[in-house]
């Protein structure tokens, strides 16, 4: 997992490499710009060649300090550069005011307000915007607002000549570091160059569509000691992430037996794709449990996934007596009123062994909603339950926190989907996994992780019917294989994002159990 650090934890960790003496503020902005050059350079290496033409936007903080370390960096390259500044200079941190007066030695500081239309017909290579970062605590003044906009809008002109780029300081100026929503941005970055960490809003809400590429600069800061997530943290779902998925042997009853309970007649293909991805996923068995009417219709799709007959709770119970079932599915075509009346009998299962545990349980689609309508079920859910709500869902369960992640944002950090699933996940005492393009997974103890389907990893095509089943069926699958609840709903987010990406365009939800040993494949498994 890859650690990601909020606006507070990267300030946490600079004062702290600071106050040790290991490094300056200085030498931090002086790496920092450098970082931003290097990446800049290493993007686009044919402004190398010529005689660049820049302007260098700066804002009232350190991240205005590393614009002006980027300014006179890249002026002693002899590129042309022209520095723009909001804010009074004798108002900037130290750091920052020590670099702004070296740059003056090199060339002036006009006001931001003269962008205000851009650029005229002048042409322009590169636009850097460094002028809010991660200390961006309100939405931004129309003073600053309309320049940037401006901007974006100066390069649409179709009578420009040549193309302008935009790098953006640690973030786009206008994005909350935190949480990713937008506190006025109106300049899409092509460059983001971040520092030590990637941060959580270049991954969450509006962030990935407005960073462009994502390039994490090295500053110096001491590394933390490796370990696993911690309570409090925020970590990305990264490419180790599916290894809880690697089978190294054993029998089928070894890999555990997943029970898919589906809904009535014509209902059953949602809760099939589930039972097909838990079945590619490696779980030992899967079975699926309908009711005695849509037995015909299953078994006439069904070859190596068993077929139940489970008419009721009291037959669900009676199922549960095997002690080999270890994983449930709930939800996807089951029809709310009867995931209303299985759940109290899926939640009451419980194995004994060396001590008590629950089987894993997925509540996914229509047991959601029977959980929303019912709080006294809510209380019934426990550590091995994973909740897989879209936003829809999630807004049926937790109304509140859905306001508030819907609530115009006015101060930074902004309330985020990070906290509102953690918040979630503790309320509910399981793992929520919030979907999404930036899917939220976290566990009661405030642990905390996002799986981007953004960057090198976009999925557009995982919009598509059914494409939330499989997930399920995936999870439930992990679960069955005596993953820990929230990493399976890790390495499943990791592995279905993989399995549309390795089919690509055309993909239906079908299409992605089958896409699995493709994938395991070329893991190299
Ligand atoms: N934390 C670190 O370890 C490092 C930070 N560095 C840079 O420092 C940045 C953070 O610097 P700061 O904490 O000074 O924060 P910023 O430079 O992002 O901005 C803070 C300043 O802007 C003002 N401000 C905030 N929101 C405003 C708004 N909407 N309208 C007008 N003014 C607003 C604040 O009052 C403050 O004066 C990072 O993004 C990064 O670019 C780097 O120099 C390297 C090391
Ligand atoms: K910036």
């Amino acid at each position: 997992m890859t650690e990601l650090l909020t606006s507070a934890q990267m300030r946490g960790i600079e004062a702290a490499a600071m106050a040790s003496g290991a490094v300056t503020g200085l030498d931090l902005m002086e790496r920092a710009g450098q970082g931003v050059v290097d990446a800049l350079l290493a993007m686009w290496p044919d402004l190398a060649s010529g005689v660049p033409r820049v302007a260098v936007l700066c804002g009232p903080g350190n991240n205005g300090g590393d614009g002006f370390v980027v300014a006179r960096l890249l002026r002693e390259r002899g590129w042309q550069v022209e520095v723009f500044a909001h804010g009074a200079p004798d108002r900037l941190p130290p750091d920052a005011r020590a670099n702004h007066d070296r740059w003056l030695a090199l060339g002036p500081v006009a006001p931001l307000g003269d962008l205000c239309g851009g650029f005229g017909k002048a042409h322009v290579d590169l636009v850097v915007d460094a002028v809010f970062g991660t200390g961006l605590t309100r939405a931004l003044d129309w003073d600053v607002e309309q320049p940037l906009a401006d901007i974006s809008e100066w390069r649409l002109k179709p009578w420009r000549q040549g193309h302008t780029r935009i790098v953006a300081v640690d973030v786009p100026s206008g994005l909350c570091a935190d949480s990713g929503r937008d506190l006025g941005l109106r300049l899409a970055a092509d460059l983001t160059v971040t520092f030590h960490r990637a941060k959580p809003g270049q991954y969450l809400a509006e962030g990935p569509d407005h960073c462009g590429r994502l390039v994490v600069a090295d500053i110096g800061l001491p590394p933390a000691a490796p370990r696993s997530s911690q309570p409090g943290e925020v970590t990305l779902v990264d490419a180790r992430a599916p290894r809880s998925a690697l089978k190294w042997g054993g029998q089928k009853y070894d890999h555990g037996h997943v029970l898919v309970l589906a809904g009535g007649v014509g209902q059953g293909g949602a809760a099939r794709m589930a039972a097909r991805g838990a079945l590619r996923m490696g779980a030992g068995l899967v079975t699926l449990g309908c009711p005695p009417a849509a037995l015909i219709e299953n078994a006439a799709q069904l070859n190596a996934i068993m077929l139940r007959r489970v008419d009721d709770p009291a037959a669900l119970t009676a199922l549960l007596e095997d002690r080999r079932i270890n994983a449930l599915c709930l939800g996807p075509g089951l029809g709310v009123e009867r995931a209303a009346g299985l759940l109290p009998a899926a939640l009451a299962a419980r194995r004994e062994q060396a001590a008590v545990f629950w089987p894993g349980l997925v509540l996914d689609a229509d047991a959601l909603t029977a959980l929303a309508a019912d709080p006294a079920l809510m209380a019934l859910l426990h550590r091995n339950c994973v909740l897989t709500p879209h936003r829809g869902e999630f807004a049926r369960l937790f109304p509140d926190l859905i306001e508030r992640l819907h609530a115009e944002p006015k101060g930074g950090p902004v309330f985020s989907k990070a906290d509102a699933t953690r918040e979630a996940a503790r309320r509910a005492g399981c793992v929520v996994l919030f979907k999404g393009a930036d899917t939220v997974i976290a566990d009661p103890e405030g642990r905390c992780s996002i799986h981007a389907a953004a960057y090198d990893r976009p999925a557009p095509w995982l919009a598509t019917a059914g494409a939330g089943d499989v997930l399920a069926g995936f999870i439930a699958g992990l679960l069955a294989r005596r993953n820990p609840a929230v990493r399976a709903a890790e390495s499943a987010a990791w592995l279905h994002v993989d399995c549309a990406r390795s089919f690509g365009p055309g993909l239906i939800a079908e299409d992605l159990p089958e896409e699995l040993p493709k994938v395991f494949r070329a893991l190299g498994w």
